[in-house]
């Protein structure tokens, strides 16, 4: 006969981080919990960051952010060498409390924040150099958001991706068959999948993760995109995604999952396609575009909303 153990669990919130304030905040739905530690005096674990981000014991989010000064980590140390002015650092966990490089919607939020906690100073067209993972990332402020230089992306399989257009396979809840994808990094790495129809899109089960044949060791983030006839208009492409992604389940959205589905995308329609993309995610709306940078590489650029909504404290117990 089994006994039911009321005794609390070492993952409970207080015991497992103590007091800590935070904010919270969102991209496109995409939603995040920020801790700004200029001292260095927060570095969160994996179980930690999980208590936080569970959306019924902790406080709940997607990932969590902490704000920390580059000189503090080995990672932004190395961005200091090449941008001595990149002072901050965003420290991503997804809400499992996995690392990622990067985050696109986070870095936006990110800067947002900073400018709430008055820890930058930035006008709108100003421009804010940060540390992530992935390397140093140039945000700009907008009227209305951000613009953040994602800077240069590659196919993760170079060849397949030129001969075929797809280096895997996705078999997805609710999709019937498996189908053929094309894994992007931009910093992060993700495996995109194009759906025919709105209701394939739409009836998707992503409350499970979807198998990615071969398997990589660090695991993949997955999007779905919906072409349609858009991707031919000059003026305007928009596409409609949702996503799977890497440590978090379905999200709302995700800033480096819209840019690589866009990437995968123009690969697939031959280039022949706008500069200027939309990409509409059940949280809203995002924008990729690229540039030519000064070392001749090209660089994706995505824009979009940043939010806080609040700010409250961990007690500790
Ligand atoms: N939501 C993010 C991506 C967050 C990281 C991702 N789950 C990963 O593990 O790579 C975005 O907006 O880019």
């Amino acid at each position: 006969m089994s006994t039911t153990d009321h005794t609390m669990e070492p993952t409970d919130l207080q015991s497992a981080v103590g007091r800590l304030n935070y904010a919270k905040g969102h991209g496109t739905g995409n939603d995040f919990i920020l801790v700004s530690d200029p001292e260095n005096q927060h570095d969160l674990g994996q179980r930690q960051v999980a208590a936080l981000c569970d959306r019924h014991r902790g406080i709940g989010g997607d990932g969590l952010i902490r704000a920390v000064p580059s000189d503090t980590l080995p990672e932004g140390r190395k961005i200091l060498e090449i941008r001595p002015d990149a002072y901050w650092f965003m420290d991503y966990r997804n809400a499992d409390g996995t690392i990622s490089e990067m985050c696109g919607n986070g870095v936006r939020v990110f800067v947002h924040f900073l400018l709430k906690e008055q820890l930058v100073d930035l006008p709108v067209g100003g421009q804010l150099p940060v540390g992530t993972r992935a390397g140093l990332k140039v945000v700009t402020r907008l009227e209305d958001g951000y613009a953040v230089d994602m800077g240069p992306w590659e196919f993760v399989h170079a060849q397949a991706a030129q001969e075929n257009g797809l280096d895997s396979i996705v078999s997805t809840a609710k999709l019937d068959k498996a189908r053929g994808a094309l894994s992007v990094s931009v910093g992060n790495p993700h495996t995109v999948v194009a759906v025919a129809t709105a209701a394939e899109l739409d009836n998707l089960d992503l409350s499970t993760a979807p198998e990615v044949e071969p398997t990589t060791r660090n695991g993949t983030n997955v999007e779905y995109v919906l072409v349609e006839g858009a991707v031919l208009d000059e003026d305007r492409a928009v596409l409609r995604m949702r996503v799977h992604e890497r440590g978090v389940g379905e999200t709302l959205s995700c800033g480096t999952g819209a840019c690589a589905a866009v990437i995968a995308t123009r690969h697939w329609a031959q280039g022949n396609a706008a500069g200027q993309w939309t990409v509409q995610v059940p949280g809203g709306e995002l924008r990729v575009g690229f540039a030519i940078a000064e070392s001749g590489q090209e660089h994706v650029i995505l824009s979009g909303p940043a939010v806080l909504v609040s700010r409250g404290e961990v007690l500790g117990s």
